[in-house]
């Protein structure tokens, strides 16, 4: 598999190697050993997650405060543009973002580490994500940050946005970077 870093410290993106012959194709999406060598020897995931959404809704930016969740992210049907953020107002890189297109055609995955917010968007007519999850969901510690922060500045690649009510309530990045 190809290993490709990003400008955020942790956050990877990877390409895994596709086997294709005349059934279809097969692919290995997680392997312990594997992934260990890249993320980190103390990899665990104990939470898979699984969504669907239609074209230009945006689900995030989100982060969890008391069990940060790391997130091994990828779309298994349609494609999205998938998100992590900086929050972290220690960082060098706080407020910078890194976005990918992952799409179930280049099967292509992204690992945000646990602290980083995240978020995607759908550009295909429907579009279902898979990730796993380094820690449980913990409704009491959500946390976030508005998609269109203008700190931030992310370019969405569609400017109508479907959000949920939670998250157009989000905060701006330095409101939550003061807590
Ligand atoms: C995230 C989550 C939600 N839920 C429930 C709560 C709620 O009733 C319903 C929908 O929740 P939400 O609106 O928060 O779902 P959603 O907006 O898809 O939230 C997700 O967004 C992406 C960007 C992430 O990174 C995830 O960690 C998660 O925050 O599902 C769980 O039971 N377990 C979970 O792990």
């Amino acid at each position: 598999m190809k290993i490709v870093e990003t400008k955020l410290k942790g956050v990877v993106v990877i390409e895994p190697r596709v086997f294709e012959d005349e059934r279809g194709f097969f692919l290995e999406t997680f392997r312990e050993d594997r992934y260990a060598d890249v993320l980190g020897p103390n990899l665990r995931f104990v939470q898979d997650n699984h969504s669907r959404s239609s074209r230009g809704v945006l689900r995030g930016l989100h982060t969890q405060t008391r069990k940060p969740q790391g997130k091994l992210v990828r779309c298994i049907s349609g494609e999205v543009f998938d998100v992590a953020v900086d929050i972290d107002p220690m960082s060098e890189t706080f407020g910078q973002w890194v976005g990918v297109y992952l799409s179930s055609e280049k099967k292509n995955q992204i690992y945000i580490p646990p602290g980083y917010a995240h978020g995607f968007q759908v550009i295909s007519a429907i579009a279902d994500i898979e990730y796993k999850c380094t820690d449980y969901y913990d409704p009491g510690g959500e946390s976030g940050l508005k998609w269109d922060d203008p700190d931030v500045d992310i370019a969405w690649p569609l400017s109508d946005a479907l959000l949920s009510d939670k998250d157009n309530a989000l905060p701006a990045l330095f409101a939550i970077g003061r807590t």
